[in-house]
């Protein structure tokens, strides 16, 4: 190992996420095969022992890229020059609450993190806000860090997009490897957009090729956006295994780009792009390239689209004025 390992904060490290992600992550599959990382554990004192036990567990994997593993209860300590950080660490909704309801209980836990990351944090760091309601806590969280690039901060939609991505290949009956330039627009929420009008299948245009707006309307997208209350209706438990997939997947394309031709959803604060109101967070097509991603642009959006759109952004607006009215932003 001759680079120098990459910081990786994990919060709510010892939580199902978490146990699901940290092997990923220590394997190499987060940031490349070639990759060294040390991990940055952080949780609150009652979850400290159980993190232990991942600790262990972890090094029972002799993973040849993890240079070490250190565990706090202290945001101060975990952020300390950390280059990525994957804020999972909140209070999971159980069957019958929106992720909306969650705003209360978890956004105190994004403000001092947000601090944290503005004071100790790597020049370089990237953060992806996975706890929810994800893209309200990524805003929480970056407006207490005025020092950090707005950009650094983003919220997790991958989930929903390869959720899509999944849908669409049933439906069409082509492997997701042939499915391009799908969109996740607006929240990680009930309201979110899943968007197949710009999408390809096997080289086709996605929406020509299913030529259903029933099945759209009435199937595909509630199926989708509906998807973590059917894995908590089935599991009793939130989406883990495939949550921790998709914080995998938005950083390792974050890092090492989109391919030539594609896009990927993720939650960025919005420049005023398609309408929604500068400095939302908000799910937008992204293509990574260097280190760095970019909303895509000039994508004509039809009827369809922007009521759908624009529901989703009222949601996130009526968010932001909820925890501003707390104070948390
Ligand atoms: N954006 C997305 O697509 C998805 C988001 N989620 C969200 O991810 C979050 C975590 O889910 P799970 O791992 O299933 O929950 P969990 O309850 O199994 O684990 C959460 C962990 O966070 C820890 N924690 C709580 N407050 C903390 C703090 N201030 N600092 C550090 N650690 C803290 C807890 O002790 C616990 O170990 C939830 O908010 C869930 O709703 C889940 C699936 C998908
Ligand atoms: O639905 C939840 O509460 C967990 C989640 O965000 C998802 O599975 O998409």
């Amino acid at each position: 190992m001759t680079r120098t390992p990459v910081n990786v904060t994990v919060t709510g490290a010892a939580g199902q996420i978490g146990y699901a992600l940290l092997f990923r992550i220590a394997s190499g599959q987060l940031l490349g095969a070639d990759v060294p990382v040390a991990l940055r554990l952080l949780e609150i004192p009652q979850g400290l022992k159980a993190a232990e036990g991942t600790a262990m567990e972890l090094d029972d994997c002799a993973f040849p890229l993890l240079s070490g593993i250190e565990i706090t209860d202290d945001p101060n300590k975990a952020f300390d020059g950390a280059n990525v950080a994957l804020l999972v660490g909140a209070r999971p909704r159980t069957k019958g609450m929106e992720r909306g309801d969650l705003l209360e209980a978890n956004g105190g836990i994004f403000k001092p993190q947000g601090k944290a990351i503005n004071d100790h944090a790597a020049d370089d760091i990237k953060v992806l806000v996975v706890g929810n309601p994800a893209n309200t806590n990524a805003l929480i969280a970056q407006a207490a860090a005025p020092d950090v690039p707005a950009e650094r901060f983003t919220a997790m939609t991958r989930l929903d997009h390869n959720r899509a991505l999944s849908q669409l290949s049933k439906r069409t009956g082509t492997p997701v490897s042939e499915i391009r330039r799908l969109t996740i627009w607006g929240n990680h929420s009930a309201t979110q957009y899943p968007d197949i009008f710009h999408a390809e299948v096997a080289g086709k245009n996605a929406a020509e090729a299913v030529n259903d707006e029933k099945w759209l309307a009435e199937e595909f997208i509630p199926t989708v956006a509906k998807r973590g209350a059917a894995i908590i209706e089935a599991r009793g438990a939130s989406s883990a295994a495939s949550a921790a997939n998709a914080a995998v997947d938005h950083i390792h394309t974050w890092v090492n780009g989109t391919p030539e031709g594609d896009w990927t959803s993720m939650g960025v604060p919005s420049d005023g792009s398609y309408g929604v109101p500068e400095g939302l967070i908000s799910s937008f097509p992204v293509t990574c390239s260097g280190g760095t991603y970019e909303i895509v642009q000039g994508l004509e959006i039809n009827e369809f689209s922007r009521a759908r759109i624009d529901a989703s952004v009222k949601e996130l607006e009526e968010e932001r004025e909820a925890v501003r009215g707390l104070g948390l932003i």
